[in-house]
């Protein structure tokens, strides 16, 4: 068996507009998927999701005469737990050219689903590089980021960045534009996440802001003025200017909210963020529910953000300098 770690993220700067080629600045925290995989003596695919509920589940498909997976959970978890594994597993064939081979995969989680830290990207990582690696094959950090992206691509209904990836399988701060990924020098940042227990679709928030940027003028200008926010962020980022950070990060979640993909449980955690002196606060990721991330060096933060309505979990996020970890 081989098995493979990798970190989610939180964006300082940039997510949605960096879907259409606008740069963003994501950065790699201490929060990891762990995926272990096995060859089968079948072609068989068997995913044991431990974290997908409450007591996770375990679903067993393949083959051509198998017909749906028989399994007594909602249909929704089902296609959750399948549709990340099922693309890296592709990939994993598609690199090893082994079209038929079968697999035992295991996930555990300690990243929130669906909540903006990255859960999709840390298990398309961690799957195919451990995928792989059970195979024979050990692949460089950037093609796992590119495979990694190409399987985000195709469950994100063909609308999706290289942020999450490449951030997951580098680690660290970095800049993604396009198809150009760079890492990024960052000090070391006062990170408070507040999570509100829900979750948004990816995929569905995406195409949201998509129809709007086709619709209106003033969407995609808006789409085009984060990537100026993300501009200057890059400059108080190598300063290590928290103030100008957090003001940034202000501007940003106001446009992504403009965009409609924030909620009224974001909407209060960041504002409770402020009230409490962060620096700044925004959404974190696709927003429509999940995390919103705070700079604040203090414990105001987290005091305030564990009093407010609507907020169910609140920690401090470590920035995480290891990428994909090759544990067996
Ligand atoms: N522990 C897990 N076990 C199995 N699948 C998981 C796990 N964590 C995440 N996934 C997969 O990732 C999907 C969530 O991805 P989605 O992109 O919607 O959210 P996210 O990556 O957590 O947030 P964001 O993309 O906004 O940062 C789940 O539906 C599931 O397919
Ligand atoms: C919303 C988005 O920008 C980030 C999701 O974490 C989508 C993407 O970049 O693929
Ligand atoms: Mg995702």
């Amino acid at each position: 068996m081989a098995v493979s770690s990798a970190p989610g993220k939180v964006y300082l700067f940039g997510e949605h507009a960096v879907v259409y080629g606008e740069p963003a600045v994501p950065c790699a925290i201490e929060v990891r998927a762990r995926v272990g995989v096995e060859r089968r003596t079948d072609s068989k695919l068997r995913i044991h999701a431990e974290d997908l509920s409450l007591d996770g589940f375990t679903v067993e498909y393949g083959g051509t005469a198998d017909g749906p997976p028989d399994v007594d959970v909602s249909e929704s978890l089902l296609t959750a737990a399948m549709g990340y594994v099922d693309g890296a597993i592709e990939q994993v064939r598609d690199v090893t050219g082994e079209e038929d081979v079968g697999f035992d995969v295991t996930i555990e989680s300690d990243i929130p689903l669906g909540a903006g830290l990255g859960s999709s990207a840390a298990v398309a990582v961690a799957a195919i590089d451990a995928g792989t690696r059970e195979l024979g094959t050990t692949l460089e950090v950037d093609e796992l980021a590119e495979r990694a992206y190409q399987t985000e691509y195709e469950v994100q209904g063909g609308q999706a960045s290289r942020a999450d990836t490449f951030c997951s399988a580098t680690g660290g701060a970095v800049r993604v534009e396009g198809d150009n990924c760079q890492s990024l020098e960052s000090p070391d940042l006062p990170l408070v996440i507040g999570f509100d227990g829900g979750a948004g679709d990816t995929g569905e928030l995406v195409a949201g802001v998509r129809s709007l940027r086709e619709e209106y003028e003033f969407a995609a200008d808006t789409v085009d003025a984060i990537g100026d926010i993300v501009r200057n962020g890059e400059t108080a980022l190598a300063a290590g200017d928290l103030e100008e950070l957090g003001r940034l990060m202000n501007f940003n979640h106001g446009l992504l909210s403009a965009l409609g993909v924030s909620s009224r449980s974001l909407d209060s955690m960041v504002w409770a963020a402020r009230d409490a002196g962060a620096a700044g606060a925004k959404l974190t990721g696709a927003g429509g529910g999940g995390c919103i991330v705070a700079l604040d060096p203090t414990d105001e933060t987290q005091t305030a953000l564990s009093y407010t309505p609507g907020c169910a979990d609140t920690f401090r996020a470590e920035l995480s300098e290891t990428g994909v970890e090759r544990l067996e």
